[in-house]
C-alpha cells in the first residue's frame, strides 16, 4: 500500500508566482486538503506557507552580513507566498543563522541571538506581516535581556496586524550526535502556548519536540489546529523518522502538522569532534529539506526537495480537524485521567513499576 494513501490535490498557483520562484531559484509547490461540507459551519479555508532554505553565505562571513542576506532571501520568498495567497508563513528553526551549535564555540554564534519582542528580525517580520496581511512564525535564537541575557531557542508569532502575539520556546533539547544545543540554551519554559490568529489556532513545536508525542499532545490539548515544526536535522540521523513522526502527530491529535527542515551542508572553519572517537570534521551533515504538511485524516503532501530552497503552499479546510475528531474521537477515548495519575506516580523518585512476577 502507498505511503500516501489519501493524496492531497495539486493547487493551481498563479503564473506570476511560478515565474518569480524560477527566477529566484527556489522550488514552489502547492497542494490542498478538503473537508466535507457542513450545514452549520462554513468552510474555514486557510493557506499556509512553509519555507526551507540554505544559508546564502559562508559561516565565517560577518554576523550582520549573514543576517542581512537571510532577511533578503526570506523577503523574496515571502513576496511569492503573498502572491499565492498565503495567510500564515513559517520559517525553519533558527532561520537567521547557520546551525552552528555543533561547534560548541560560543562566539560568534551567540551574537546571532536577538530579542523576541523587539529585535531586528522581529521588526523585519512585523513589516512583512503588515505588508502582506500574513501571520509570520519566526523561529530564532532568542536573547532574553530581562532574565540576565539568557539564550533560548524560540519561535516568535507575529499577527497579521503586525503585533507580536507571543513566543514559544523549544521544550526538548537534543543530546544526540553533533546537536550540541544544550551548550547554548536550556529547555523552554513557555509550556505549550497556542495562538489564536485570524486564520486559525496555531502552535509551534520546535524540532526535537517532534520525537515527543506528549509535546504534540499538549499543544493539541490547548486547541491547536495547525502545529508547525520548524527543524534543523540531517539525513544520517533522522531521515527515516521524518515522514512518520509529524504525520502520526497529525493523526493522533486531529490537527494539521507542518514539519520544515533546512537544506544544504554548512561548513565551519574550526573542526569539531563528535566525542565518538571519530575524526574531527567541519560540517554537521546534510540538511535534507523535505518539508511537508500532514492532515488529521492521515493524508499528506509530497515533500519539498532534499537540496533546494523551497516554498510549500498548502490550502486546508480547518473543519477537517473536528470532522476527523468526531469520527475517531481520540480526545474522548484517550483516558487522559488514567495516564495523568500514573505519570504523576511514575516521575516520583521512589516509583515502583507495576510488574507482576510469579
Ligand atoms: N535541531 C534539532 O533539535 N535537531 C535534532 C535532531 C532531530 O531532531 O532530528
Amino acid at each position: 500500500m502507498s505511503l500516501f494513501p489519501v493524496q492531497s490535490r495539486k493547487l493551481n498557483l498563479p503564473a506570476a508566482a511560478l515565474s518569480a520562484a524560477q527566477e529566484r531559484d527556489f522550488e514552489l509547490q502547492g497542494y490542498g486538503f478538503e473537508a466535507a461540507p457542513e450545514q452549520l459551519r462554513r468552510p474555514r479555508i486557510v493557506r499556509v506557507g512553509l519555507v526551507q532554505n540554505k544559508i546564502p553565505l559562508p559561516t565565517d562571513t560577518a554576523v550582520a552580513v549573514q543576517v542581512a542576506a537571510l532577511h533578503r532571501r526570506i523577503e523574496e520568498i515571502v513576496e511569492v507566498a503573498a502572491i499565492c495567497g498565503v495567510n500564515i508563513v513559517c520559517f525553519q528553526e533558527a532561520w537567521t543563522m547557520p546551525f552552528a551549535f555543533c561547534t560548541r564555540e560560543k562566539l560568534p554564534w551567540t551574537e546571532f541571538a536577538e530579542s523576541a519582542e523587539d529585535g531586528p528580525t522581529t521588526k523585519f517580520c512585523q513589516e512583512l506581516a503588515k505588508k502582506y496581511n500574513m501571520v509570520v512564525v519566526s523561529p530564532i535564537l532568542e536573547r532574553d535581556e530581562i532574565h540576565g541575557g539568557t539564550l533560548w531557542n524560540a519561535a516568535v508569532v507575529i499577527s497579521n496586524s503586525g503585533a507580536v502575539l507571543g513566543k514559544s520556546r523549544k521544550n526538548h533539547i537534543p543530546r544526540v550526535g553533533d546537536f550540541n544545543e544544550s551548550t547554548y540554551y536550556m529547555e523552554g519554559n513557555t509550556g505549550h502556548p497556542v495562538f489564536q490568529t485570524q486564520f486559525g489556532t496555531i502552535a509551534v513545536n520546535i524540532c526535537y519536540g517532534r520525537h515527543h508525542p506528549l509535546n504534540w499532545l499538549m499543544f493539541s490539548m490547548n486547541g491547536a489546529e495547525i502545529i508547525f515544526n520548524p527543524s534543523a536535522t540531517i539525513g544520517k540521523l533522522s531521515e527515516s523518522l521524518w515522514p512518520i513522526e509529524a504525520r502520526n502527530a497529525a493523526i493522533a491529535n486531529h490537527c494539521f502538522t507542518c514539519p520544515i527542515n533546512r537544506v544544504g551542508t554548512e561548513y565551519y572553519k574550526n573542526a569539531f569532534t563528535s566525542g565518538d572517537g571519530g575524526k574531527a570534521h567541519h560540517d554537521l551533515g546534510h540538511f535534507y529539506g523535505s518539508s511537508y504538511v500532514a492532515a488529521p485524516d492521515g493524508s499528506r503532501t509530497p515533500g519539498l526537495s532534499r537540496t533546494r530552497d523551497g516554498l510549500l503552499v498548502v490550502e486546508m479546510d480547518l473543519n477537517l480537524c473536528r470532522q476527523v475528531s468526531d469520527k475517531w474521537n481520540f480526545k474522548m477515548t484517550g483516558r487522559y485521567e488514567m495516564y495523568a495519575d500514573k505519570l504523576t506516580e511514575a516521575v516520583q523518585p521512589y516509583f515502583i513499576p507495576s510488574i507482576i512476577k510469579e
